[in-house]
């Protein structure tokens, strides 16, 4: 059993509002996530039939107090001052068993009074991606939001057709957001205002509440949250797709995998999202996109803070420069990881650099080039001690990734040389680490969402368990790991709202 609290219900309710969920015709349990349920403090797991009930809303878990919560958001630069819990339900939060609080909420649980013009459904293709895409950050380490169940309807969304339709259970740290803030912020409500941003310092960010300025330590507490997250992002190959500032999480998670993908051949300009024409969204511009939103989580702030005037503007805007500098420093690392370098090498900018060049000009599948490099530093650790002619047919294998394999000769040259002052085990086994054998990858997913909709979830399981175990090196997990074939590729993702 799940034990509910209901924090989120003592701030003010413009903030929130109570809702039922709709009920379904046909719920039935298509995944349910046992270890995280366990880490929830669900001692004994309930029979299928039940679990459908409670995570498609058509019964609700014990103690469950559904309330759709207000948000706003700017939406690809544009501000809608309302948007919201459209299609979602929290059903309240759970302490889990470190202690922390997270959100228990229903994605696709019918219409609230933010749906808007909307269904407040969701099809079953989005469940899966999310389930997949979710699980997968979580077990590379990545915050995110996780996928607890997801329970199939009986009933059919229409989108560009007809699908069948399907409701997600997330748990997140918490659902709040850079457009809840906004929410409260333009209906100058500085009581709710103050209340959310008092809650989310108790909540997530204690220490902040010690600070000389408290809303000034929590600006500057999420934006570190926010470098360190998008770097992460950059260093897998991903792309949200929909960075909007109601998709930008206060707890500093990724949240919301509408049509998210990772990048097979590099190019920093990559877009998938087929609502994203403008490329606002693309690849490189993720960074830039994360500082914007944490401005715009700034201006909501300015009231709250202590100084007044020019003077709070440009404490908080020193702030949102400490950005770039958070940002660079988590990267350096993180590439210093993906090359197998030491952490405090000098090398690993220009190395990385030289790199993205190498892949771009030489349409190398950006995860299959690390993972290869991952085995030819390994080979050639092992060739330090025997004569071990494996190094060599490692090195073949990554050049034969590139349709360069000259200029990728020259800087595999200068990575041995840097590589080979930091030779150790542990520097293999970060670098390991940071470069998964597999990833959620699109065709692989479509693929899944295909056979879903003709009602096998066999390739969804498979996918799902290869996923979470993304540096395994079984068979299986090599045949999910090849990247797309020319025909097989799929360049454009829906977001299915
Ligand atoms: N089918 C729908 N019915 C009603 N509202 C919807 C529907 N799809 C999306 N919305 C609303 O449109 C807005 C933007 O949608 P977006 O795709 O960013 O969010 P989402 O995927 O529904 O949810 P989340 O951000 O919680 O993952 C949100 O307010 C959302 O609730
Ligand atoms: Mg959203």
């Amino acid at each position: 059993m799940l034990t509910f609290e209901h924090q989120f219900a003592t701030l003010p309710e413009p903030l929130w509002v109570a809702c039922q969920p709709t009920p379904v015709a046909q719920p039935s349990l298509i995944a349910f996530n046992d270890a995280l349920a366990v880490a929830l403090g669900m001692q004994t797991r309930p029979d299928d039939a039940t679990l459908a009930q409670w995570f498609s809303g058509n019964q609700l878990p014990p103690g469950a107090q559904p309330r759709a919560l207000g948000y706003a958001g700017h939406q690809f630069g544009n501000f809608v001052p309302q948007l919201g819990d459209g299609r979602a339900l929290l059903l309240g939060e759970v302490v889990d068993q470190q202690g922390e609080r997270r959100d228990v909420q229903l994605k696709g649980s019918g219409r609230t009074p933010f749906s808007r013009g909307g269904d407040g459904r969701s099809p079953l293709g989005p469940v899966l991606r999310e389930y997949l895409v979710s699980e997968f950050m979580a077990a590379v380490g990545v915050p995110t939001t996780r996928a607890l169940a997801a329970v199939s309807t009986g009933e059919r969304v229409v989108r560009q057709m007809a699908e069948p339709g399907a409701v997600l259970t997330r748990v997140a740290s918490s659902h709040i957001r850079v457009g809840t803030f906004q929410f409260a912020a333009v209906r100058r409500d500085e009581d709710a205002l103050k209340a959310l941003a008092d809650h989310v310092i108790a909540r997530h960010y204690p220490e902040a509440a010690n600070a000389d300025d408290p809303y000034l330590a929590l600006l500057e507490a999420v934006t570190a949250r926010q470098a360190a997250l998008v770097a992460r992002w950059m260093s897998l190959g991903f792309i949200h797709g929909v960075m909007n500032t109601d998709n930008c999480s206060i707890a500093g998670e990724t949240i919301d995998y509408g049509p998210c993908a990772f990048m097979e051949q590099f190019d920093p300009q990559k877009v998938y999202s087929s609502i994203d024409q403008g490329g606002r969204y693309a690849f490189d511009n993720q960074p830039g996109i994360a500082q914007w939103n944490l401005a715009r989580f700034a201006e909501t702030l300015l009231p709250l803070m202590r100084a007044e005037g020019d003077a709070v503007v440009e404490q908080a805007t020193e702030v949102l420069r400490g950005f770039t500098a958070r940002f660079g420093a988590e990267q350096r690392r993180l590439h210093a990881d993906k090359l197998g370098l030491a952490p405090e090498s000098d090398r690993a900018v220009a190395l990385m650099e030289a790199l993205e060049i190498q892949m771009h000009q030489g349409r190398m599948d950006m995860t299959a080039t690390f993972d290869a490099l991952t085995h030819y530093a390994k080979t050639l650790g092992a060739q330090a001690l025997s004569a071990d002619t494996s190094a060599h047919s490692q090195k073949e294998a990554l050049l034969a990734l590139t349709t360069q394999p000259a200029g990728l000769t020259a800087w595999l040259a200068d990575w041995e040389n840097a590589q080979q002052a930091s030779q150790q085990s542990e520097r293999l086994e970060a670098m390991r680490r940071a470069n998964p054998v597999v990833i959620p990858r699109n065709h692989r997913i479509q693929e899944v969402i295909d056979a879903a909709v003709e009602g096998d979830f066999a390739p969804f399981h498979t996918l799902l368990a290869a996923v979470t175990q993304p540096f395994d090196e079984s068979a299986e997990a090599r045949r999910l790991a090849v990247p797309a074939t020319e025909s097989e590729q799929v360049l454009r993702t829906f977001c299915g709202t």
